[in-house]
């Protein structure tokens, strides 16, 4: 699927049949055959019985009821059958049902599973300009509209097939004639359908977007809320709600009023059929050619006839709209993770942390401009690296590429002597550490979120973590401890809290090389002191890349990088730099000054 078609609002909600497509999702199917076959003999056990309802009523009419001969033991005898036949019906419907609809949750659950593992291991390139909403409408809407295929349309279609070709075969069994007279109407009956059905369907369609649309909408004001009232915004967001709003009302009723106008006309023109049976029939019953029974079970299958053909054209469109999910489905599982293990790949040694970029460049696509040009770089063991230089210049995208979040189009990048490219991605993210500048935190306890990387560290390393960046400060005010749920995102804890857990995490996994990217949120002077003195512990003894936005805060960095379009035009220490009369020296002077005159404001 093409990038066009992620970004569009308007993913297309039904695709032509496609039988690559049905014998992908039928290997779903296979491990469940036997429980499967199960279910179709039950099935199918339950139409005959519901088939030899009109037959058995015939018999109650011409031979028990009989004209003017009743015999009682008959009407008994098929009574007592009728009844045991339904509650038989009743158990075997219950039966199936329950069994299909474990089955179709298992495979469900086998699809569902199978997406999120493999989303996991998809490379950042897949996740840039996708967005969220979508993927996870992949493994939730998508895997539904599976499901809703596999649980309700393959048992429709297996039932409603044999529903209605048992129907026409007993019709024309028991008088072909008087069938094929009945079935005069078809014609017109096949138009309707067939023209009405799909405008139904899309009807239902457009007011399922739009029902999305009011999802959205809502989904986006809850999450601005504070900016919406800030900017008391209310009133627009109103009109804008309205017409989201007015725009599903009239798309339902559309949907609702084409639906109700559909089937009554086609009950009609089966009606139609009905009476030219009772008419043809009155007569020959008068003529004592046929039996008032007949009449009415042969009534009774023609009614049965427009059953099976709603539910079957609305099962069509169900497969459809599977379809188009199955094609979003597919194309997540077959898009293969860009950054991965190479088929010789060995574990990353315990490493010291020396870095050596060799002639690295960069390229964020194929189509896209080159990022980084040439970059060329050796970092000691333990060394600490200031990355600085005007925004978009590439700080970010060279430590995306230490990480191997996205491998470089050219060039090599060198630890300790082993090329990124040749050892296992695992063995290499575990010796690598990364703070970013929104720290994310994960919906759990603050123990759960400082073991994230290192699970079986003790608890007294932990605690130790803790104390280092002076978390245990304000985890004991909270009356839980370290056992407090911190919400999604960390909501409950304050930005510089949040910074400060971030560090507590990556120390406790005890990386060799640290990227952090400095925070740029503003916290108070004291949680500043604390997320200082807490970073120094951090960083002891290990190779750190620094993003620096404040350059106050890196002047004892062991080395400088200026990074500027996507090239190294300067690096040296603090004093170096500063003696050149380059780009750093005038960054470091505006912030100066900028500080300078700040303080002087406030101090007037
Ligand atoms: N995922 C992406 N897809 C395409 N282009 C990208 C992507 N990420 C960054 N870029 C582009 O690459 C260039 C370098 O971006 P990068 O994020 O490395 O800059 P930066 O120096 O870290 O900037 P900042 O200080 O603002 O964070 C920019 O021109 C940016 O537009």
């Amino acid at each position: 699927m093409s990038q066009v078609e992620w970004d569009s609002g308007d993913e297309l909600e039904e695709k032509p049949f496609n039988r690559e497509y049905m014998k992908r999702l039928f290997k779903y199917v296979l491990p469940y055959r036997r429980v499967l076959t199960v279910v179709v003999v039950i099935v199918l056990l339950n139409m005959a019985i519901s088939l030899a309802e009109p037959l058995l009523i015939r018999a109650i009419i011409d031979k028990g009821i009989g004209l003017g001969n009743p015999n009682f033991h008959v009407i008994h005898w098929i009574g007592f059958t009728l009844l045991a036949m339904r509650l038989a019906g009743w158990l075997f419907g219950y039966w199936h049902t329950r069994l299909i609809n474990f089955t179709g949750q298992r495979i469900l659950f086998d699809l569902r599973q199978q997406l999120f593992n493999h989303l996991q291991t998809l490379s950042f390139r897949f996740f840039d300009g996708r967005p969220a909403g979508k993927i996870m409408s992949r493994i939730t809407n998508d895997t539904n509209a599976i499901g809703e295929l596999i649980n309700g349309g393959l048992i429709t279609i297996v039932m409603e097939v044999t529903h209605l070709v048992g129907i026409v075969a007993i019709l024309l069994w028991m008088d072909w004639k008087l069938a094929l007279l009945s079935f005069i109407t078809m014609p017109l009956l096949y138009f309707i359908v067939g023209k009405m059905q799909p405008k139904i369907e899309g009807s239902w369609s457009r007011s399922r977007k739009t029902m999305s649309a009011i999802n959205g909408n809502v989904n986006e004001t809850i999450q601005g809320i504070r900016v919406i009232q800030a900017f008391s915004r209310q009133r627009v967001n109103n009109e804008r709600f309205q017409t989201l709003n007015t725009n599903n009302k009239a798309a339902f009723m559309r949907a609702i009023t084409l639906e109700s106008t559909v089937w009554p006309a086609v009950e009609m023109i089966g009606m139609i059929g009905t009476c030219i049976v009772l008419w043809f029939g009155a007569r020959e019953v008068m003529n004592d050619q046929l039996t008032l029974g007949f009449i009415m079970a042969f009534i009774n299958y023609l009614w049965r006839f427009w059953g099976p053909l709603s539910a079957l054209s609305k099962v069509y469109s169900q497969v459809l709209s599977a379809m188009a999910s199955a094609e979003r489905i597919f194309e997540v599982l077959d898009t293969d993770p860009e950054v991965k293990d190479q088929s010789n790949a060995k574990p990353l040694k315990k490493i010291q942390g020396e870095v050596v970029f060799d002639n690295v460049s960069f390229r964020y696509g194929e189509d896209k401009p080159e990022v980084l040009h040439g970059v060329n770089l050796t970092i000691k063991p333990g060394q600490r690296v200031a990355l600085v230089g005007p925004t978009g210049a590439g700080k970010s995208t060279i430590v995306n590429l230490l990480m191997r979040f996205y491998d470089a189009t050219g060039g090599r990048i060198i630890i300790d002597g082993q090329d990124v490219k040749d050892v296992t991605l695992e063995s290499l993210r575990r010796q690598m550490g990364i703070v970013l500048q929104d720290s994310f935190i994960f919906s759990g306890t603050i123990e759960e979120n400082l073991r994230y990387g290192n699970e079986d560290a003790s608890d007294e390393e932990l605690k130790r973590a803790a104390t280092s960046v002076r978390i245990d400060k304000f985890v004991s005010q909270f009356a839980e401890g370290y056992e407090t749920q911190v919400e999604e995102r960390g909501s409950k804890l304050s930005v510089g809290q949040r910074q400060l857990l971030a560090f507590g995490r990556v120390l406790l996994s005890d990386p060799r090389i640290l990227i952090l990217d400095e925070a740029t949120s503003s916290v108070d002077t004291e949680t500043e002191q604390h997320i200082q003195s807490a970073l120094q512990t951090v960083l002891e003894g290990r190779t750190a890349f620094i993003i620096a936005h404040r350059l106050s805060t890196i002047r004892d960095a062991d080395l400088i990088l200026v990074v500027q379009d996507g090239r190294i035009s300067e690096q040296g220490t603090h004093d170096e730099l500063m003696k050149k009369d380059g780009l750093y020296r005038k960054l470091y002077m505006t912030q100066f000054e900028m500080q300078q005159s700040l303080t002087l404001q406030t101090g007037a």
